[in-house]
């Protein structure tokens, strides 16, 4: 379970938080959706301890992540693709992830396997496509076998394959009772797979509730996107005043 509350955030002297608040429950794909700069990253950052909110509170399981005393047991995460190096073999850095968070070293071949890279683990990262680093990222988020998935844009570069595979591997851990939060500017990219939709756009939270309530009186999700987020559409500039603020 994850919960936010008020959070807000300045940047340079510009709220770049304004008051955001949703919750991403066990069971439940929640899919955080915005256009670029709309605040998603940075609400993940707080979430995940990386970086400090000037107000509210984001929880994990009922904690701030810093308080966790097994983070990776409780909350798996992935925020700018694998953060390994380069020069490392994808196996190296799971098995270094691991060793630092005390997870036994058998796990590393389990999640290799569940991600599909059990072949390519030996190869270096540097060589790596975007989205096999992807699945790098998100084979070190499992490693602790957590109740809660946190990822940024995870689709990112994955071809149509690699969607539907994602999808499938997100709606697994949903329905074993998981928490799963996944950022997304692209509203096509979770139309499949979302129970629930938090839209955000210039630091505040522009609508928020299950798929079918945040589409209600809309002709198609992607004009539920534009109009909420007030993002030019193919049709040209949509209104965010009729987002419910
Ligand atoms: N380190 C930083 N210093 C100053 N401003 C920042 C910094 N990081 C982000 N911002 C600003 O904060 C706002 C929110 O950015 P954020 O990265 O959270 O958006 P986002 O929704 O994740 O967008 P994207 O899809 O492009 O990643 C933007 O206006 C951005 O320019």
């Amino acid at each position: 379970m994850i919960t936010i509350e008020q959070l807000t955030k300045r940047r340079g002297g510009r709220l770049v938080l304004d008051g955001v608040g949703f919750e991403a429950r066990p069971g439940r794909v929640t899919a955080f959706l915005g256009p670029n700069g709309a605040g998603k990253s940075s609400t993940l950052r707080v979430l995940l301890g990386l970086d400090r909110a000037d107000g509210g509170t984001a929880l994990v399981g009922g904690r701030p992540y810093r308080s966790l005393r097994d983070p990776l047991r409780t909350v798996g995460s992935m925020l700018d693709g694998s953060g390994a190096h380069r020069s490392r073999t994808a196996r190296a850095h799971v098995a270094w992830v691991a060793r630092s968070n005390g997870i036994p070293r058998g796990r590393v071949g389990e999640v290799l396997e569940r991600v599909g890279l059990a072949d390519a683990g030996r190869r270096r990262v540097g060589r790596y496509s975007l989205g096999m680093g992807q699945r790098l990222g998100l084979a070190a988020a499992l490693l602790g076998e957590p109740e809660a998935l946190v990822l940024d844009e995870p689709v990112n570069g994955l071809d149509p394959e690699g969607i539907r595979w994602m999808r499938g591997l997100l709606r697994g851990h949903a329905d074993a009772g998981g928490t799963v939060l996944l950022s997304s500017h692209l509203m096509g990219e979770v139309a499949g797979i979302a129970d629930d939709l938090v839209v955000i756009a210039g630091g505040r939270i522009a609508a928020r509730g299950t798929l079918d309530e945040v589409t209600a009186g809309h002709p198609s999700l992607e004009d539920a996107f534009f109009s909420l987020t007030g993002a030019a559409g193919p049709g040209g500039a949509g209104g965010a005043e009729e987002a419910g603020r």
